[in-house]
C-alpha cells in the first residue's frame, strides 16, 4: 500500500513539476519565434544592414526585428546560408557579398556589426562615414582610442553610435541600479560579477582564441563584467576586481544579469538579515515577458534614430570607459586596427 502511495506521491509531484514549467518552455519559445509586428502605417521602419554571417546575429537582431513594428533587416547571400530558414521568411536579400555594398545601399539606414572584435573599428568608421547609424557589438573595438575615433565620428555626422551591451536594456539591469539609487541598502562598499561558459563551448578555431582579430577572455566575456561592475556600482574602478553588490546597509545578489529572460533573480538581503526575492521581466510601461535583452536594446535603438528617448542606453563615455579598464588590465590592449579613415 505505502508503496503506491509513494508512487501516486511521485507521478502528482512529476506532474506538478510539468505544470510549473510549461510557461517556461512558453517564454522560451516566444523569445525565438515571436509574434511578428505588422509596420506601422505613419512610421518608415528603419532599415538595418548586417555585416557578415555571425552566429550571434539571429539572436540579437533578426529575431528581435521581427517583433518591432519599426524595424526591418537585410542580409547579404552569404548570411542567408547560415540563417535558420524560418528566420528568413518575408526578409529582404542582397544581391552582393561585399559588406560596402551594403553601405553604399541608401535603402539602409543603420547598419549592425558584428564582425571579429579587430574588425569593429574599421567596419565602423566606413559605416558611419557612409552616413549609416550602427548598432555594434561589444567590445566597441580594440583600445579606447579607436572607440573615441568611432564616437567623434558619430557625432560629426549626426548619426547614432551604440556598444550593444544588451543587459543594460533589459528591466533587470535597471531594476538592481533603481535599488541601489534608493539608497535602501547605503552606499555601494563593492561589486563582484562573474561570467563563464563551459569548457569547449567554441571550437579552437574560434574568433575567441584569435589574438589578432582582437580575441581573448577579458575582450570576449571580460568586458561584460568590467561594464557590470562600472553600471551597478556607478562608479568607475581604481582597483582591478572581478554579480554582488555589497552596501553599507545590505547586499544584492543578481542571478543571471547577462540573458535575464530565461530566468533570473534579484535577492536584496538588508541589514537585519532579512531577504525578499524580486523578478523584472517587464518595466512599468515597456516590454512583454519574452522580450530579450537584445530586443530591449533594439527598442531603444530605434527609438534614439527616431529622435525618442530611450528607457536606457550606453554613453560614449561608458563605451570609451569600459575599454580604458579592459586595457589596464594587465594584458593591455589588442593590437590596433591597420585601418587609416580617409581625412
Ligand atoms: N551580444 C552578444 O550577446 C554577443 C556578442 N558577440 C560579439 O559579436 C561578434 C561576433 O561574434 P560571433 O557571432 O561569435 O562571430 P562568428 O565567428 O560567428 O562570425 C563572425 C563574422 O565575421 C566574418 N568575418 C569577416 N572577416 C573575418 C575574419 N578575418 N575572420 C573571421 N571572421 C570574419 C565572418 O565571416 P564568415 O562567415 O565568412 O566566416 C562571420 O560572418 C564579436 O564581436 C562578439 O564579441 C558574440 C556573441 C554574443
Ligand atoms: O553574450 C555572450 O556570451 C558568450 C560570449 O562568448 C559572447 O561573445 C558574449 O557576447
Amino acid at each position: 500500500m505505502s508503496s503506491i502511495i509513494g508512487f501516486v506521491d511521485r507521478v502528482r509531484k512529476v506532474r506538478l513539476r510539468l505544470t510549473n514549467t510549461r510557461p517556461f518552455v512558453h517564454l522560451i519559445s516566444t523569445v525565438s519565434q515571436p509574434t511578428e509586428a505588422a509596420p506601422l502605417s505613419d512610421s518608415k521602419p528603419l532599415k538595418f544592414g548586417i555585416l557578415g554571417a555571425a552566429a550571434i546575429a539571429p539572436s540579437a537582431l533578426i529575431t528581435p526585428a521581427k517583433s518591432h513594428p519599426e524595424a526591418s533587416f537585410m542580409l547579404s547571400p552569404r548570411a542567408v546560408q547560415t540563417a535558420p530558414p524560418r528566420l528568413l521568411r518575408n526578409t529582404e536579400l542582397k544581391s552582393s557579398n561585399k559588406f560596402a555594398d551594403l553601405l553604399d545601399d541608401p535603402e539602409i539606414d543603420a547598419v549592425y556589426n558584428p564582425l571579429p572584435n579587430g574588425l569593429h573599428f574599421e567596419w565602423t568608421m566606413k559605416a558611419l562615414a557612409a552616413g549609416k547609424h550602427v548598432l555594434l557589438e561589444k567590445p566597441a573595438a580594440n583600445t579606447a582610442e579607436e572607440t573615441r575615433k568611432m564616437f567623434e565620428l558619430a557625432e560629426s555626422k549626426g548619426v547614432v553610435l551604440l556598444e550593444a551591451f544588451h543587459y543594460r536594456f533589459h528591466p533587470v539591469a535597471n531594476r538592481v541600479r533603481a535599488i541601489i539609487e534608493s539608497g535602501e541598502l547605503g552606499a555601494v562598499k563593492s561589486t563582484e560579477t562573474h561570467l563563464a561558459l563551459p569548457e569547449r563551448f567554441y571550437r579552437a578555431n574560434d574568433i575567441r582564441y584569435n589574438y589578432d582579430l582582437g580575441g581573448g577572455a577579458l575582450m570576449d566575456m571580460g568586458c561584460y563584467t568590467i561594464s557590470a561592475m562600472r553600471f551597478f556600482a556607478g562608479a568607475e574602478p581604481n582597483l582591478y576586481i572581478n554579480a554582488e553588490i555589497q552596501c553599507e546597509k545590505g547586499k544584492i545578489q543578481i542571478m543571471n544579469y547577462i540573458m535575464p529572460t530565461q530566468f533570473h533573480s534579484i535577492k536584496v538581503t538588508t541589514q537585519d538579515g532579512k531577504s525578499r526575492v524580486e523578478k523584472a521581466y517587464t518595466f512599468p510601461n515597456l516590454g512583454e515577458p519574452w522580450w530579450s535583452s537584445y530586443r530591449y536594446q533594439l527598442e531603444a535603438f530605434v527609438n534614439k534614430v527616431k529622435g525618442r528617448t530611450p528607457h536606457a542606453w550606453v554613453s560614449k563615455e561608458d563605451s570609451i570607459n569600459n575599454m580604458e579598464v579592459v586595457e589596464s588590465s594587465g594584458l593591455g590592449s589588442r593590437p590596433k586596427s591597420t585601418y587609416v579613415p580617409p581625412n
